[in-house]
C-alpha cells in the first residue's frame, strides 16, 4: 500500500517510523511518504492560509498550494482521505475498506479548513472521504491521521504477527471484547474467572461472548441495537 500524507507538519508524524508500523515501512508492506504543504507555495512567505470569505474567525488554507500538493502526488488509483469535524464517522469497517486500497492520500487541515473547492475539484478526479474521529476538536487533522493509519496499517497482511487476534478484537465481529486476563491466577484477592482456567474451550468460547454481549448492551447500546437479533439466541450465562 502506497499512502501520502501532506501537512504544514511534517514532523508530527514521526510516530509513523515506530513499531509495527516503522517495521511495516521497512519491509516494504507500506509505501509511506510524508510531504510538507508549503513545498507547494510560490510566495517568499511560504503562505498557506487566507482570510475567510464571508467573515467569520480564523484562517481558510489557500487552493492553490494543496491542488499543487494532489496534483504532484496523486495516481490513478489514488483515494483523498480527509480528516474533519465534519466529515463521516470513521469506523473498523471504513479501516477495512482502506486498507484494501493500493493508494491513500491523506490531507491534514489545520485551522479552520481547506477551502471546499480543493475537495470539490479532487472529487471530479479521484474518490474523496471526509472522516470524523469523534465530535471533539483537534488543532488539525494530523492525529486523526496517525489514528487512520494504526487502524488501517494493522488490518494489512503481514503487519501482525498473529492474524487471529483481528477476529476477536472489539468491533470486529459488532460487539465489544470480553475482559481479558493472565497470570497469576489470583492477585491482590481477585482470582481470575474460573471457567477461563477449565480447559473447556467450549464454555470459554460462550462465557466469552455473553461478557461480549453483556459489556455491548451496557456500554455501547447503539451497537447493541444494531447486533443481528438470530445472534441473540445463543446469549447464555451457563457458561
Ligand atoms: N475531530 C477533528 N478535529 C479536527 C480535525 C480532524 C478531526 N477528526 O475527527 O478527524
Amino acid at each position: 500500500m502506497r499512502v501520502d500524507i501532506v501537512s504544514i507538519f511534517p514532523d508530527y508524524f514521526a510516530p509513523l517510523d515506530l513499531s509495527l508500523i516503522g517495521k511495516a515501512r521497512g519491509t516494504g508492506l507500506l509505501d509511506l511518504s510524508v510531504h510538507d504543504l508549503r513545498t507547494w507555495t510560490s510566495d517568499v512567505h511560504r503562505t498557506v492560509d487566507d482570510t475567510p470569505y464571508g467573515g467569520g474567525p480564523g484562517m481558510v488554507m489557500r487552493p492553490e498550494p494543496w491542488a499543487a500538493a494532489l496534483d504532484a502526488v496523486a495516481s490513478p488509483a489514488a483515494q483523498l482521505i480527509v480528516p474533519s469535524p465534519a466529515g463521516r464517522p470513521f469506523t473498523q469497517a471504513d479501516a477495512h475498506e482502506l486498507a484494501e486500497l493500493p493508494h491513500l492520500i491523506f490531507a491534514c487541515g489545520r485551522y479552520e479548513g481547506i477551502d471546499q473547492r480543493v475537495l470539490d475539484e479532487a472529487a471530479a478526479r479521484m474518490p474523496v472521504r471526509e472522516v470524523s474521529l469523534g465530535d471533539y476538536v483537534l488543532f488539525g487533522g494530523e492525529v486523526a491521521v496517525i489514528v487512520i493509519m494504526e487502524a488501517v496499517t494493522r488490518l494489512l497482511p503481514g503487519v501482525l504477527g498473529n492474524a487471529d487476534s483481528l477476529t476477536e478484537e472489539s468491533h470486529a465481529a459488532g460487539l465489544l471484547e470480553a475482559p481479558v486476563y493472565t497470570k497469576p491466577a489470583s492477585w491482590r484477592d481477585r482470582a481470575v474467572p474460573e471457567v477461563l482456567r477449565s480447559g473447556d474451550h467450549g464454555r470459554i468460547a460462550r462465557w466469552r461472548r455473553t461478557e461480549s454481549l453483556l459489556r455491548t448492551a451496557a456500554r455501547r447500546p447503539d451497537m447493541f441495537a444494531a447486533y443481528p437479533p438470530e445472534s441473540l439466541d445463543k446469549f447464555d450465562r451457563a457458561a
